[in-house]
């Protein structure tokens, strides 16, 4: 029997595909791989490892033996799920591999926004020096802060354990409250949406990009935060209304942000570029070696475990 045979876009470690590899007749060659490439030669693959550019109707119906898409991460707002559904196109993701880097990232976009890392560094940078002694270049503690999280989930509950060690107290909201036993394991505290903006001096983003996200941080919300509290996000940019945050940062309405996702990625408007109580990282939640070593295996597992099996992992779409 044929192998059968698996598209590899995007740029992804090679150790991370050895597997794939040995089980599959992969093709992967970021150099010649663009969208319009992709469109052409879709329909010779069975399975798709989905990274760098959207499946949208157009990329499915361009697929037409395609059984499995598996995105290369945990979110899949990329791919239209329903529509891959329809056409009896299983879609899955990597929801292990991204866990601990995001919520790395986060914490390190939550320390470096509270101690003002990015305004340091550009005054030292520059040849000069500041009294931090002077209020306005002070940054805050987090010892003994509340942390609100939004979206208690894989990453969420990491970011909350980090936190938690330098002696945070954590709130959150989530939809899906947890249960009781896992909250005081966790020691972590449900209140409502309201509660959290209000009573949280760092803000932190953890729940995907869905209808029911989409533009929640917004002005209202901004003027309901405290004057010094801090928002970071390492979720999705739609989470944010980018536009408000601008205002609410330019007017101290917040006290700064850290955000490594934007509503207008990869386009950062020139007005939040200059702003010096933000930081920013051009979607690096995952970006480590490791990581995408073991996104990439998982990503394969996913593949070899339907096509070879026929069972499928870390379905989306059932
Ligand atoms: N910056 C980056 O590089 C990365 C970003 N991400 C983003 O992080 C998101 C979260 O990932 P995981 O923690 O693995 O997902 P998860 O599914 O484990 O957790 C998401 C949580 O958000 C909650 N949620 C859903 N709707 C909500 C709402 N309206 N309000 C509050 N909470 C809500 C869910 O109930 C769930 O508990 C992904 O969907 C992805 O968009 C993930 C990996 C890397
Ligand atoms: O943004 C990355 C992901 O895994 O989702």
């Amino acid at each position: 029997m044929s192998k059968a045979k698996v598209l590899v876009t995007g740029i992804i470690p090679e150790q991370g595909l050895k597997e794939l590899k040995e089980t599959f007749d992969v093709f992967y060659d970021p150099e010649i791989e663009t969208r319009d490439w992709i469109l052409k030669h879709l329909k010779e693959y069975d399975g798709l490892l989905l990274m760098g550019t959207k499946a949208d109707k157009e990329l499915i119906d361009a697929g037409s033996n395609l059984k499995i898409i598996t995105a290369n991460g945990v979110g899949f707002d990329h791919i239209d799920i329903d529509y891959a559904k329809s056409k009896g196109i299983v879609v899955s993701n990597c929801p292990t591999g991204v866990r601990v880097p995001t919520a790395e990232m986060t914490f390190a976009l939550i320390l470096a926004t509270v101690r003002r890392l990015y305004l340091y560094d550009k005054i030292v940078r520059s040849g000069n020096w500041v009294d931090v002694s002077e209020q306005q270049y002070m940054g805050m503690s987090l010892q003994g802060k509340t942390l609100g999280v939004y979206g208690m989930g894989r990453i969420g509950s990491e970011v909350a354990k980090f936190c938690q060690a330098l002696g945070m107290n954590v709130i959150y909201n989530d939809p899906h409250r947890l249960d009781e036993e896992l909250e005081q394991k966790l020691g972590v505290k449900y209140v409502d949406f309201d509660t959290l903006i209000k009573e949280a001096d760092v803000i932190t983003l953890h729940a995907p990009a869905l209808p029911s996200t989409t533009g929640v941080f917004n002005s209202e919300v901004f003027d309901k935060m405290k004057d010094t509290a801090y928002i970071v996000n390492a979720a999705r940019g739609v989470l944010i209304k980018q536009a408000d945050l601008i205002d609410a940062l330019k007017n101290g309405k917040i006290a700064g942000a850290g955000l490594d996702v934007f509503e207008t990625e990869p386009n950062i408007p020139e007005e939040l570029r200059k702003l010096d109580n933000v930081i920013m990282s051009p979607h690096a939640g995952t970006g480590t070696l490791e990581a995408r070593t073991a996104i990439a295996e998982e990503a394969s597992k996913n593949l070899i475990s339907y096509l070879k099996d026929g069972k499928p992992l870390n379905q989306v779409n059932k």
